[in-house]
């Protein structure tokens, strides 16, 4: 975390305001509202309600004070939360951030504003709170961008077919693999993922709730806890995994082994857990989700074609809360000073022109030579999108040509983004 930054202490923060939008009356829900909150959340995306034991699992990620609900007539009809936690930014300092999930409307209630209420009650909140960036895992591409969110990382998804996916010979090796129970995994995982999460751009912690949360679902499923040992001894990785059959009376009876977290210190450790997934057997495919696109597995393998990319996504969305607080915390690349003129409607107090440069940023009133939308800035902000893919997508006003070339070396980081954590 910055030092110089608040560091938020979920404590000490005023609840936020309770606007009445219409018919709807938005405001902080009480702990014994959660459940319902959790029951809203999981119908607006065709779930069932929680049984008890899921909500044994998962109550521990509904943070106090950071649940908001959406009434109508005294019925809770909308929600959303945010749990506690911290990005990594270019040039590697931690921010505090908002994790924003649990978003979801009563189908009855729809296209009538509830979900703009709730996010400007948040919003005020996140910034009430001093955390300069929010984020979220978006259910589809086109709702958050009204509200100043852009898509800040990407992942992709790749399956490899085992029988001819192999390391060659001078991928890197040692240490050692062994497979933990689920008690050990929740002792373990916790810290060491802590201790090995990357300072590459868009990784985030994982709070207390989050890994009750995650582990009490592994302890319900058939998921499998690899970890790897460095030659140090020390560990340095770790695999989460399940293996499905399908039944081969209907379909094609492919064993496939699905990764869900991959996580590793260094090359070694990553090179060994994927030679240990695909040797496990009788396992037909492994198919691993969330992983970074500039992730070097092709190079690892004899056969580069045995891993195919089934689909690349937009993963983190980000909100920059506090636009001048964000930039200022990030580092750039050489390059000529730009000034840029930042639209932010929704949170206006962020509007205003910035002057960027390897030394940093600063307010200015020189002429702008871009111009963009918050929503537009969040997807330079990590490094993911380029200035000149933007323009050439009119998604940025230039006003001078060349200015997009030094913009393109001021945004650049050399890691390509990646957050590999669902909340
Ligand atoms: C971070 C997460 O948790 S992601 C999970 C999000 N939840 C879901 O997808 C569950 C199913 N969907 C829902 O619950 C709701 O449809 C929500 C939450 C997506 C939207 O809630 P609503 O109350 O209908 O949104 P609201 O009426 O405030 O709309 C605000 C604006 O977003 C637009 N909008 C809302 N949802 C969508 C959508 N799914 N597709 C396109 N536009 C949308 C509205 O048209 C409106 O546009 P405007 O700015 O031009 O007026």
């Amino acid at each position: 975390m910055s030092g110089s930054r608040k560091t938020f202490d979920r404590h000490d923060a005023e609840p936020a305001s309770c606007p009445v939008v219409s018919e709807y009356n938005v405001r902080p829900l009480a702990e014994s509202e959660f459940r319902d909150a959790s029951r809203v959340f999981l119908a607006s995306l065709h779930h069932p309600a929680p049984t008890d034991e899921q909500w044994q699992r998962s109550s521990s990620r509904y943070e106090p004070g950071r649940v908001f609900g959406a009434f109508r007539g005294g019925e809770l009809v909308g929600t959303t939360m945010a749990l506690s936690s911290s990005i990594a930014v270019p040039g590697g300092e931690v921010l505090p951030a908002s994790a924003v999930t649990g978003v979801g409307v009563r189908a009855d209630h729809t296209r009538r504003g509830v979900l703009r209420s709730l996010m400007r009650t948040q919003l005020d909140d996140v910034r009430a709170r001093g955390e300069p960036v929010a984020m979220l895992h978006a259910s589809e591409a086109v709702i958050y961008g009204r509200f100043g969110y852009g898509e800040g990382t990407r992942t992709r998804t790749v399956s490899l077919d085992t029988h001819r996916a192999v390391l060659h010979a001078q991928a890197p090796s040692g240490g050692s693999i062994r497979l933990v129970g689920k008690d050990e995994a929740g002792k373990l995982l916790p810290d060491l993922y802590r201790r090995i999460a990357s300072s590459r751009p868009g990784t985030i912690s994982r709070s207390e709730g989050w890994w009750d949360s995650r582990l009490g679902v592994l302890s319900g499923a058939q998921m499998v806890v690899a970890v790897h040992t460095g030659d140090d001894g020390e560990d340095d990785g770790f695999a989460l995994y399940e293996v499905s059959k399908n039944d081969h009376r209907f379909d094609d009876g492919v064993c496939t082994l699905q990764v869900s977290d991959l996580q590793s210190a260094d090359a070694v450790a990553t090179a060994s857990l994927w030679r240990f997934l695909l040797g496990v057997d009788l396992v037909d495919r492994v198919v691993a989700i969330d992983r970074p696109v500039d992730e070097p597995l092709e190079w690892l393998l004899t056969d580069r074609r045995t891993c195919r990319v089934s689909s690349i996504q937009d993963d983190l969305w980000l909100r920059l809360v506090d636009v001048p607080a964000a930039l200022a915390a990030r580092r750039y690349g050489a390059a000529e000073p730009v000034v840029i003129e930042v639209r932010d409607d929704f949170l206006p107090e962020n509007s205003g022109i910035y002057r960027i440069g390897p030394e940093g940023m600063r307010r200015s009133d020189a002429r702008p030579q871009l111009g963009l939308g918050v929503d537009v800035l969040a997807s330079l902000y990590l490094g993911d999108a380029g200035v000149s893919a933007l323009a050439a997508a009119n998604r940025l006003e230039v006003h001078d040509r060349s200015a997009v070339a030094e913009a393109d070396r001021l945004f650049a980081t050399a890691e390509t983004p990646w957050c590999g954590t669902g909340f």
